[in-house]
């Protein structure tokens, strides 16, 4: 099924389609081939690791799944509807949300602020209309702060939240940044990996709002990580990248034992939990 001029298609009934599924992907920088012909399927409410060596094409795959790169081949289906790119201007709309590998927060606002922003991307009422006051904007307004203040609560940031982002301690933040991600109220969040530069007791923290977070908001959860610890424990099923091509796709157990995966990190390492070369 194609859609080449980049306009949405129903390719099969919503309620059976993938949460995301992306076929046959090619994605070049010049001659550098960064994804090759990469096909995943995402069931609602999975929990999917993607791994790979350093450079194998886990941010080009998530970038592509957020419109920020157009690939030369292939497509994405979000809930069954086909996208030739991503329309990044409506990830929101589609029930898209992300958390980015640096963190992404405005460091002068509070928490409670940065978390209200991140409902904003789906409201309608205009800027001017916010301006104003009118009835909409003010009801919009209040929802979004009774949600933050909700995520707040759930992700026990009662003590931060009137606290300037970038003050806050790196593990707290990447709460907020989590809390923010959650307060469009998606179906799908997007991890590009949220346990870069954490202590091994901010992870095993951050590991446990991710798995309550799934839970409670039904979410279906894409997630790059280095931490292959954190990675066994969190997902239900990984794909592994190398060179741009998807070269296993199981369960963790399945991939532990993939000689393919085996060889393919022989020599670079992949880090424990600790944040130490196993
Ligand atoms: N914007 C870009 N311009 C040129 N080449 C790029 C660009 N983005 C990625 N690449 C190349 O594409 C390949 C895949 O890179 P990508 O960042 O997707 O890998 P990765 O698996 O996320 O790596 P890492 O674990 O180091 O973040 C690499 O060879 C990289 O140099």
């Amino acid at each position: 099924m194609r859609a080449e001029d980049g306009r949405t298609k129903s390719v099969e009934p919503a309620a059976h389609a993938p949460a995301l599924e992306l076929v046959n992907i090619g994605l070049s920088f010049g001659g550098v081939v960064a994804l090759d012909g990469v096909d995943l399927k995402v069931a609602p409410g999975e929990i999917r690791a993607i791994i790979g060596p350093n450079g194998a094409g886990k941010s080009s795959l998530i970038n592509v799944l957020c419109g920020v790169y157009r690939p030369q081949r292939g497509h994405v289906a979000i809930g069954g509807q086909v996208h030739r790119p991503v329309p990044t201007q409506k990830l929101a709309a589609l029930g898209i949300a992300r958390t980015f590998q640096n963190l992404a927060l405005f460091k002068g606002l509070s928490a409670l602020d940065n978390i209200t922003a991140g409902r904003s991307y789906s409201t309608r009422s205009s800027f001017l209309a916010q301006i104003a006051g009118l009835p909409q904007a003010r009801r919009e307004r209040a929802a979004a702060l009774e949600r933050a203040q909700e995520l707040i609560a759930f992700f026990h940031l009662d003590a931060y939240a009137d606290r300037p982002a970038g003050t806050l301690p790196y593990g707290v933040q990447k709460r907020v940044e989590l809390a923010r991600a959650l307060a469009a109220g998606p179906r799908i969040l997007l991890l590009d990996e949220p346990m870069a530069g954490m202590t091994a007791t901010e992870k095993n923290e951050l590991a446990s709002f991710v798995r309550a977070a799934h839970r409670r908001f039904g979410l279906t959860v894409v997630l790059i990580e280095h931490d292959i610890g954190v990675v066994m424990e969190l997902s239900d099923r990984i794909a592994v990248l190398d060179y741009g091509r998807k070269i296993a796709d199981g369960t963790p157990s399945e991939i532990a034992a993939d000689q393919k995966v085996i060889d393919a990190y022989l020599g670079v390492a992949p880090e424990n939990q600790d944040g130490e070369g196993i």
